[in-house]
């Protein structure tokens, strides 16, 4: 989820002030049509710790954040109230999200709200809800001290509910619970209360009725917000000190910072060092999001806003960084988790020529997208590319469907492998290219052992899917698996939680899609990382007519090898086009073929079937024969067309 009117605004200054740092493809109408209230003259010392609250929304995906942020944002007055529902999350989104109606980026906005005579300032962090981007939720909570878990009235607690009631938990946030979207014919507020008092030992009379949609109860949730969630603390007079938690980047201004003050008081002008680098820097410009940028004379504790500094690489910007005054010492705030890449995959461009550009718009996408980590690669039949590591596989597809919409690129993708651990003799180094994989066989490779990342699995289910998902599981070598009920017998379908640990490998490909199609879409699933285990992987390479294609090569259980290598030699067979001789397709585990097929020769002549004197027509042929020869990509002797990858490599994601 994001706050989609938060980017509006962000848009709007770009399209009224051109040109500017981004190229996202962005819907100017949407944009216009949303119109804001006027910044009010915003004097934030009036706002002392005790009028404000900072608070995120937690859910699984789907259960209404960014509808609900809506509803929160008009009822203060923040956005403009719209007769038809025209603030809907439809608006204004990337490509990106409206093809897939999910949200990559947390958002912040804060909303001023009159309750008894008595003003308060509320700062929403709000959080994207998939699996991947769990990293961008427990960021956003370190900077709050309240959060409304919101859970679907129809659908029940689902796996990350569970994940991130936990994280909001283990942070020591006051949780305030939401059922959402009570309108519906087929809600079910009794038994899914029932569920939250069995899972989460939440009291019934604690939990709120809303429908984000109609807006019904929303404001008894602007209530709950004031009355439950504990103001921050933070002294006016101590020294400064500030929490940084997410930035982003303005070609003009550097990296835009924003900051959760926990004491002192920041003034433009004034100088600031960053814990973690040492550097210093010089205030420009600082504000709050309101849900636009309005600059402010000062940001007091307890306040969250942004802050411009000349920040000139957004790798200075170190998300959990603690900032101080310049010559003021204090004590840094507990650190925080950097985003681990999980899932790594080469991207190149489909013309060899067009690297630079491609580079380019990876390195121009990565500044709005921090966790991407970004290697330059070559192969010798795909050429200059670059190695990118993404927090999952959504997250890749996103990157990469963002670097076709935004950027216009024209790419191969290959399959997606995790950082395996190969332990040598002497040293462990972290693989995360199979061409890097060593053959395990060969003893002067001095390799001890080979450890694959693992995941804690959670999937909750309704019992009668129960064994197909126990057997989906146990098909991707799931171990420890345990189930229990979530639902107190007598219920006429009780829902299952099922744990297990299984490798990260196993579900990065299309775990996903099998889970939902094997459980008629009511499953829903959530995984957290559980450390390395040792493992029998081996390298399996693609041979065509002797030669190795270093782009198709994978890494894979020794237990699956057969399956996989007859798998894919079909495959291969069937997208590569028939050469003048015979090629044989290989796919081979060190020295020994596991699977063979055979492409059989194709005669040359592109012109025998024309008769005659069509000379026109012959050089015709001649023409388009010598223009797909360009585009081939030469492995050894057999010319492989660039659409083939595409096949190849695309199905392979499949
Ligand atoms: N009937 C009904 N539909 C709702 C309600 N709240 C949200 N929805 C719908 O549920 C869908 C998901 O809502 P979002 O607000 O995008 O959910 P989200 O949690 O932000 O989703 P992510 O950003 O993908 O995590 C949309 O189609 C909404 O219109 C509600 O109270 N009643």
């Amino acid at each position: 989820m994001r706050l989609r009117w938060q980017a509006t605004f962000r848009r709007q200054r770009f399209l009224y002030r051109p040109p500017c740092h981004t190229s996202h493809t962005f819907c100017t109408s949407a944009a216009l049509r949303l119109a804001a209230t006027p910044p009010p003259s915003v004097n934030l010392e009036n706002f002392p710790c005790d009028s404000i609250r900072n608070f995120s929304i937690i859910a699984h995906i789907d259960h209404g954040k960014s509808t609900l942020a809506d509803r929160l944002l008009e009822m203060t007055g923040t956005i403009k109230m719209s007769s038809k529902g025209a603030n809907k999350q439809v608006l204004d989104k990337l490509k990106v999200e409206r093809d897939r109606g999910i949200t990559v980026k947390a958002q912040t906005a804060s909303m001023f709200y009159q309750q008894k005579e008595r003003q308060y300032l509320l700062n929403l962090i709000d959080t994207p809800g998939h699996v991947d981007f769990s990293w961008e939720v427990s960021r956003s909570m370190a900077a709050c001290q309240g959060a409304l878990l919101l859970v679907d009235a129809s659908q029940g607690v689902q796996a990350q509910s569970l994940s991130v009631f936990h994280t909001a938990r283990e942070r020591g946030l006051k949780i305030i619970p939401v059922l959402n979207k009570i309108d519906l014919p087929a809600a079910q507020p009794d038994r899914v209360k029932a569920q939250m008092h069995s899972i989460f030992g939440i009291d019934p009379s604690d939990v709120l009725h809303i429908s984000a949609k109609t807006g019904e109860g929303i404001s008894a949730v602007l209530r709950a917000i004031i009355e439950r969630i504990p103001p921050p603390s933070g002294e006016s007079t101590g020294k400064f000190k500030a929490f940084l938690f997410d930035s982003s980047y303005d070609r003009y201004r550097g990296v835009i910072s924003l900051v959760s003050i926990q004491d002192g008081v920041l003034r433009k002008g004034e100088r600031i060092a960053s814990f973690h680098t040492r550097k210093k820097y010089e205030i420009t410009e600082l504000g709050i999001m309101h849900p636009e940028e309005v600059p402010t004379t000062q940001l007091l504790p307890g306040q969250v806003g942004y802050i411009a500094c000349n920040m000139k690489q957004s790798s200075e910007a170190h998300i959990g960084d603690t900032l101080h005054r310049v010559g003021e010492m204090v004590e840094p705030m507990p650190g925080f988790q950097p985003a681990k890449a999980m899932v790594f995959a080469g991207i190149y461009p489909v013309d060899s020529n067009d690297f630079p550009k491609l580079e380019e718009s990876i390195k121009r996408l990565t500044l709005t997208d921090r966790s991407v980590t970004v290697q330059r690669e070559s192969s010798a039949a795909l050429g200059q590319g670059c190695r990118l590591g993404f927090l999952g596989s959504l997250h890749m597809d996103v990157f990469r469907q963002r670097l076709e919409d935004e950027h216009d690129a024209k790419i191969v993708v290959t399959a997606p492998t995790v950082p395996y651990k190969v332990v040598y003799k002497d040293r462990t180094v972290i693989v995360s290219n199979p061409t890097d994989f060593p053959d395990i066989i060969d003893t002067s490779m001095h390799v001890r052992e080979v450890q694959e990342p693992i995941v804690k699995a959670s999937i909750i289910v309704p019992e009668e899917f129960l064994g197909e998902m126990m057997d989906l599981c146990f098909e991707h070598r799931a171990e420890d698996v345990d189930h229990r009920y979530l639902e107190s017998s007598g219920e006429t379908s009780s829902r299952a939680l099922l744990t297990c640990t299984m490798p990260l490998n196993e579900i990065v490909m299309n775990f996903f899609d099998k889970l939902k199609s094997r459980s008629s879409g009511f499953a829903s699933f959530d995984y957290e990382a559980a450390g390395y285990k040792r493992s029998n992987l081996v390298k399996m390479i693609f041979l065509l007519n002797n030669k190795p294609v270093d782009a198709l090569a994978l890494i894979v259980h020794q237990s699956a090898e057969q399956t996989i290598g007859k798998m894919w030699v079909k495959k291969l067979h069937k997208v590569i086009p028939r050469q003048l001789f015979e090629v044989p397709i290989q796919a081979a585990v060190g020295k020994r073929v596991i699977a063979r097929e055979t492409l059989s020769a194709l005669r040359a002549d592109v012109t025998a079937g024309l008769y005659g004197g069509h000379y026109e027509r012959k050089m015709k042929h001649l023409e388009n024969q010598k223009e797909a020869k360009r585009r081939m990509k030469r492995i050894g002797r057999v010319d492989l067309p660039q659409e083939a990858f595409f096949d190849i490599l695309s199905s392979k994601h499949s």
